[in-house]
């Protein structure tokens, strides 16, 4: 009777309770139920909320839509209020407490999977992968899942402290652990009832249940790093097989590698290409020109398929290495692009997965056809290619490891591993200093010539395209202004060519004085003016060139111009009478 309802003494840190026993002692043996339970109702809810989460990506636009909204109205409702609920539908005990807390959680745990997959998804690396024609499952196998499993994890851990109080509030109600066992909770309630003869007995418990949190926080924390999710393991490494044949190509339609026939994309009100039209041949290297804005991402990005869900995207025709993309299911379309085009995306940094090696990377698209996972030799082969020093070392590594020009070497590699039919390379240069600019680019001609494919290169800068394009397009305001061999790039005929031309630098330009630049901003819209977008800017213009859009008129010599006053006669104007009702061009 003496041990009963004791104060903390020296043989009691926590004193006893109604039956004389160690309330310590207690405290330390409800560690094991208390933890368990709330790792298995922490594990169920990280589980579905995962799978909840991805479900919006693997749905695509409008289930996923559906999804996202079911997600958040189950956040509305209060966790352990509806854990409570689901407590008593399942029954009192450990096994329902458990689901009933686990199933509360999966909402949150839902929504954080979902933000999180959305901004992995958003990235180019996702993008690049899927104009690989990876499927969305891989692409949340190899992509999503490693970039948020770390924050995932940690913020698991600190669910399950959470979870301990949760597990914690529904025994002390009743409805968790059930005599004989205990938990935390339970001895809680044993405590409260006691706090004025013996207030450690509360204390002990609680104090148990803070300290395992900050544990669990500490050591998801400590685990993410520790176990390597940047890591891909050894599964992927056992999966390691002999590279297979390559699948049998479907022979191309005869035709031009590449055609845009009156391409319109537009985002909402805002257009941001209008009734573009280009051809390029087989073998052909075509410059893509202009300022910042004028639409030449999205124009590549409408023929890869690429846009997001806003762009609104009208052709007469699309078409890659002679097939109309129109023509082709989702499925097939898919299929055809990822073989027969390959995309060189501007900035490696955010091409390049973070978390995958370089070489995993690299035949990411290929693999995927196998089906298996490609050879190293083959790997290191595709590096050899892109003249990727040391490669095998290489292949190895994970992007932050390699040097900007090595990063723009692999990015160049994922765009040619499928040997594509046309490969569109956005600003390939544009993070390297000149002198790497100027090594990437012989290299990317190289390789584009050793492959016979046919390169659509995208650059701001008139001096890149032409040290390795035969022809030039410049397109300005979301239309295409001229078109022209790069042989006559030095006399372009519209005054916007000529501009570009003046605003590059060369050995000859006066250090001492600034930059010759083009004065005003181009225009937001590809629908914002009624005639020539350039010519609130041009010095040539007239008053036809500001009520009506000059159109893109093909002359014999390969040149296409779209202007009504340009700085120099065309030799030969086949399409001469088209231009003006009159018959005569306006001076
Ligand atoms: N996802 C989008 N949503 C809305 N507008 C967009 C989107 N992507 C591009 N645009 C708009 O389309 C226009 C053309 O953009 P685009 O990226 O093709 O220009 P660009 O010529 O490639 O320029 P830069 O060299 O800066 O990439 C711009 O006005 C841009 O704001």
């Amino acid at each position: 009777m003496d041990a009963m309802h004791q104060g903390p003494s020296a043989d009691h840190w926590l004193g006893t309770d109604a039956l004389g026993r160690d309330v310590l002692a207690r405290v330390l043996v409800a560690a094991r139920l208390s933890v368990l339970l709330a790792l298995a109702a922490t594990a169920l809810g990280t589980i579905g909320g995962v799978l909840l989460g991805c479900l919006p990506f693997l749905l695509g636009r409008r289930l996923g839509r559906i999804a996202i909204g079911a997600i958040d109205l189950a956040v509305s409702f209060p966790g352990l209020l509806v854990a409570i609920f689901l407590a008593v539908i399942v029954g009192v005990g450990p096994t329902g407490a458990v689901i009933a807390l686990g199933v509360a959680m999966v909402p949150n745990c839902a929504r954080l999977t979902y933000t999180m997959t959305a901004a992995v998804a958003a990235s180019n690396y996702v993008t690049a992968a899927r104009a690989l024609g990876v499927g969305r499952v891989a692409v949340i196998r190899r992509h999503i899942v490693p970039n948020i499993a770390e924050p995932l994890l940690i913020t698991t851990a600190s669910t399950t402290g959470s979870m301990l109080l949760a597990f914690a509030g529904l025994s002390y109600l009743g409805f968790g652990v059930q005599a004989p066992s205990y938990d935390w909770g339970r001895l809680l309630n044993e405590g409260l009832a006691e706090i004025y003869v013996n207030p450690a007995a509360a204390l002990g418990p609680g104090v148990a249940v803070v300290l395992a949190g900050i544990v669990f926080s500490l050591v998801g924390e400590w685990g993410a790093r520790a176990a390597g999710i940047r890591d891909d393991g050894p599964r992927s490494r056992r999966r390691r097989t002999a590279a297979a044949p390559p699948p049998e190509r479907e022979p191309a339609a005869s035709g031009a590698a590449l055609v845009i026939d009156d391409l319109t994309v537009a985002f909402g009100e805002h257009t941001a290409v209008r009734g573009l039209s280009l051809s390029v041949g087989d073998g052909e290297v075509v410059g893509i020109v202009g300022e910042s804005g004028s639409g030449k991402s999205v124009t590549a990005m409408a023929v890869a398929d690429l846009l997001p869900p806003a762009a609104t995207v009208q052709a007469r025709d699309l078409a890659v290495d002679g097939r109309t993309l129109r023509d082709l299911g989702p499925r097939a379309r898919r299929d055809w692009l990822a073989e027969r085009l390959g995309v060189v995306f501007q900035n490696p940094l955010t091409a390049l997965n973070p978390t995958m090696r370089i070489g995993d990377q690299v035949v990411e698209g290929i693999r995927d056809r196998d089906g298996t996972r490609r050879a190293p030799d083959a790997t290191v082969a595709l590096l050899e290619r892109v003249r990727m020093p040391a490669p095998a070392v290489r292949a190895r590594q994970r992007p932050h490891e390699l040097s900007g020009g090595m990063r723009q070497r692999a990015v160049i590699a994922i765009g040619i591993a499928t040997d594509p039919k046309v490969v569109i390379a956005d600003e390939p240069t544009t993070a390297l200093d000149v002198r790497l600019q100027k090594h990437v680019l012989t290299m990317l001609e190289e390789v584009r010539a050793a492959a016979g494919a046919t390169l659509l290169l995208i650059s701001h800068d008139l001096a890149v395209v032409s040290t390795i394009a035969t022809r030039v397009v410049v397109m300005y305001g979301g239309r295409v202004m001229e078109d022209l061999p790069v042989g006559t790039l030095h006399d372009p005929a519209h005054p916007y060519t000529a501009a570009l031309l003046r605003a590059v630098p060369d050995l000859h330009t006066d250090v001492g004085r600034d930059l010759v630049t083009i004065e005003g901003r181009p225009p937001a819209s590809a629908d914002a003016l009624p005639g020539c977008p350039f010519a609130p800017r041009c010095d040539r213009a007239e008053h036809r060139c500001h009520t009506e859009a000059p159109p893109l008129l093909d002359h014999n010599d390969g040149h296409r111009l779209a202007c009504w006053n340009p700085v120099r006669e065309l030799a030969t104007r086949a399409c001469h009478e088209a231009m003006t009702p009159t018959g005569g061009r306006a001076e």
